[in-house]
C-alpha cells in the first residue's frame, strides 16, 4: 500500500534536520527517509568525529610545544585511545537522531529512496508519495576510473580506523586530505599526500598555505605534486601506486581528492528533475526548475553555498520556510560564507580573495601582518601566526579575512559577522575586548 505525506526529506544531515521540526511544527505530516547513518555525514563521519580526534591532537602539540617551558611530563596524541572517545561520541547518534524525530510525530524509513515518477518514491518494499520532495543526500566521494580505483579508502574510513598504519597516502591536496594528514602524521604515521596540480588548498591565500605546507612538511608530512595517478595495486603488504614513472608503496590510501552531489541512487530521470555536475539544478525557492513538487537543500543543491555544515542548514532551514508560508521567499545568498581547515595552525577565510577582488575592480587595502610575536601567540608557543585582512577603501567595510594561526577560528568568526553586518574596521576598533585576549589584539591588526 502506498502511504501518503505532506513532505518527504530524503537524507537526515544537516540540510534535512533544519528542515523536518519546522515543517512538522506547522501541522504537515513528514517523513524521513535516510540510507546509511541518521544525521548525516556530519555528526557521523565528518565534521563533528574529526574534530573529537583533532581536540586531542592539538592538546598533546600544546603540550609539546610548552615542554621544558613551563609544563613537564610526557604526552603524545594516542590515536587508540582518541578513537574509543570518538566511538562513545558517534555511537548513540543515529539512534538519539531517530528517536527524536520519532517522538516529535516524524515518520522515519531506512533505505535508498528510489523516484519512480514524479510523485513517489521506492524505499524497499515500501512505496511512499508526497506533494512536496525535499532532497537532501548530501556529497560522496568522486568517483575515478584508474585501474585499482576501488582500493581507495574514504575519510569515513580513516575516522573508523581502529589503529593508525604505519604508512598512509591520500589523494588529493584539499581539506580532506590535510586534515586526516595532520592527524595521521601527529599519530606517529609517515604520512604522503599526492596531488594531481602544484597547488594545495586553492580556494584559502596561497601564502598562507605555502607556510602550512612547509609546517606539514616539519610534521613529516611527504606532498608529490603533479601526480597523475594511473594504477593502484594490492600487494600482500600494502598497496602500490603509480603514476608515470613514479611509485609509492604504503599500507593504505585513502580518498582526499573531490566530493560530489550523491545523485546516482535517486532515479531523478523518473521524476523529471535535471542535474547538473554541481547537483540538482534550482531556482531560486531552492525548487527544482522541471519538477515543481522538489526541493534541494545542502551539498545536493547546485547552489553557489560552499558544501559545509552551517551554510546546507540555511539551506534546509529556508526550504521549510518556503514549504510552510502561502507565498515562498526568495533565496538571499550568503554574503560571509566562512570555511576553516582543522590543521595545526587552523587555516581559516572568510569573504572574497585578493585575486576576486583584483578582477572585480574594487579599490582594496590589504594589510597582511605578522602575529606571531604577539602575547597570546607568544604564550602557547604558535610557531606562526598570520592575518590578511582586505578592506573597501571608500568605507572601511571588511571584504576579506584569511588567518594562518591556532586561533584563526576565533578571528574568522568575528570577521565573518562583519561581513554579514556590513561592520567597518572603526566600528571594529571601537568594540572593547578583553586583555590579555586573542581578539583583544583587534586595534594591532589594523
Ligand atoms: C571528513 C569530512 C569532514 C568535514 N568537516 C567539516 C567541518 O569541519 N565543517 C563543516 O562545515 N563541514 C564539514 N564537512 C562537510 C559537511 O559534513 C557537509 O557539508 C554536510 O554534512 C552536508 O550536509 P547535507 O545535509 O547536505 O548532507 P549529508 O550530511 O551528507 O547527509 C546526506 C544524507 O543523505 C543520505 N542519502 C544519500 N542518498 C540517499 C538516498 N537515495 N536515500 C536516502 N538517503 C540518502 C546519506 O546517507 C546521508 O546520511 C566535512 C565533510 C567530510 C566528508
Ligand atoms: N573543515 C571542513 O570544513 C571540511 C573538511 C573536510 C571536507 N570538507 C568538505 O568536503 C569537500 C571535499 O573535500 P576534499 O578534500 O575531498 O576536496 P577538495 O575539493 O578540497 O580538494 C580536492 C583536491 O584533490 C585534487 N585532485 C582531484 N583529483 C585528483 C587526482 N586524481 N589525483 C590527485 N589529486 C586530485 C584537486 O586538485 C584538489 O586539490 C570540501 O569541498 C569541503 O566542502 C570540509
Amino acid at each position: 500500500m502506498t502511504k501518503r505525506y505532506d513532505v518527504i526529506v530524503i537524507g537526515s544531515g544537516p540540510a534535512a534536520m533544519s528542515a523536518v521540526y519546522p515543517i512538522k511544527e506547522s501541522g504537515k505530516s513528514v517523513a524521513v527517509v535516510e540510507a546509511a547513518h541518521f544525521g548525516g555525514t556530519c555528526p557521523n563521519t565528518g565534521c563533528d568525529p574529526k574534530k573529537i580526534l583533532y581536540a586531542k591532537a592539538e592538546a598533546a602539540w600544546q603540550a609539546k610545544q610548552l615542554a621544558g617551558k613551563g609544563v613537564s611530563g610526557e604526552v603524545s596524541f594516542n590515536w587508540e585511545e582518541a578513537m574509543t572517545e570518538k566511538e562513545k561520541y558517534t555511537s548513540v547518534v543515529p539512534d538519539a537522531m531517530e528517536k527524536k524525530m520519532n517522538e516529535a510525530g516524524i515518520d522515519t524509513y531506512h533505505g535508498f529512496a528510489e523516484f519512480q515518477d514524479e510523485a513517489t518514491i521506492g524505499v524497499g518494499d515500501q512505496t511512499l508519495t508526497a506533494d512536496r520532495f525535499l532532497i537532501a543526500t548530501g556529497a560522496k566521494p568522486m568517483a575515478f576510473d584508474f585501474e585499482g580505483a576501488h582500493l581507495l579508502k574514504t575519510s569515513e574510513d580513516f575516522l573508523a580506523q581502529k589503529s593508525m598504519p604505519e604508512t598512509i597516502a591520500l589523494l588529493g591536496g584539499g581539506y580532506i586530505s590535510f586534515e586526516c594528514a595532520h592527524l595521521a602524521a601527529r599519530a606517529g604515521a609517515d604520512v604522503h599526500i599526492i596531488e594531481a596540480g602544484d597547488q594545495a588548498l586553492k580556494a584559502f591565500n596561497q601564502t598562507h598555505v605555502k607556510e602550512l605546507i612547509q609546517l606539514s612538511e616539519e610534521l613529516g608530512i611527504t606532498f608529490h605534486w603533479n601526480w597523475n595517478v594511473e594504477r593502484v595495486e594490492e600487494t600482500s603488504s600494502g598497496v602500490v601506486i603509480s603514476a608515470g614513472s613514479n611509485q609509492l608503496k604504503v599500507d593504505a590510501l585513502f580518498h582526499g581528492a573531490g566530493r560530489v552531489p550523491n545523485i546516482e541512487k535517486l532515479q531523478l530521470d523518473k521524476a523529471g528533475v535535471k542535474t547538473d555536475k554541481g547537483g540538482i539544478v534550482v531556482n531560486e525557492y531552492l525548487q527544482s526548475t522541471s519538477n515543481s513538487r522538489v526541493f534541494a537543500a545542502g551539498d545536493v543543491a547546485s547552489t553557489d553555498t560552499l558544501p559545509l555544515t552551517p551554510l546546507s542548514g540555511k539551506e534546509g532551514a529556508f526550504v521549510a520556510e518556503n514549504l510552510i508560508a502561502n507565498e515562498m521567499s526568495t533565496w538571499r545568498p550568503i554574503k560571509a560564507m566562512p570555511s576553516i581547515v582543522f590543521t595545526i595552525p587552523k587555516l581559516a577565510q572568510v569573504g572574497k580573495s585578493e585575486g576576486e577582488l583584483k578582477k572585480a575592480g574594487v579599490d582594496f587595502e590589504s594589510k597582511e601582518v605578522d602575529m606571531t610575536d604577539w602575547l597570546s601567540n607568544k604564550a602557547s608557543e604558535e610557531p606562526i601566526a598570520l592575518a590578511n585582512v582586505l578592506i573597501e577603501k571608500s568605507n572601511g567595510t571588511i571584504l576579506g579575512a584569511h588567518f594562518l594561526s591556532q586561533e584563526a577560528d576565533q578571528w574568522i568568526n568575528v570577521f565573518s559577522m562583519a561581513i554579514q553586518l556590513g561592520i567597518t574596521v572603526d566600528q571594529l576598533k571601537s568594540v572593547q575586548y578583553l586583555y590579555p585576549t586573542v581578539l583583544g589584539d583587534m586595534g594591532n591588526l589594523f
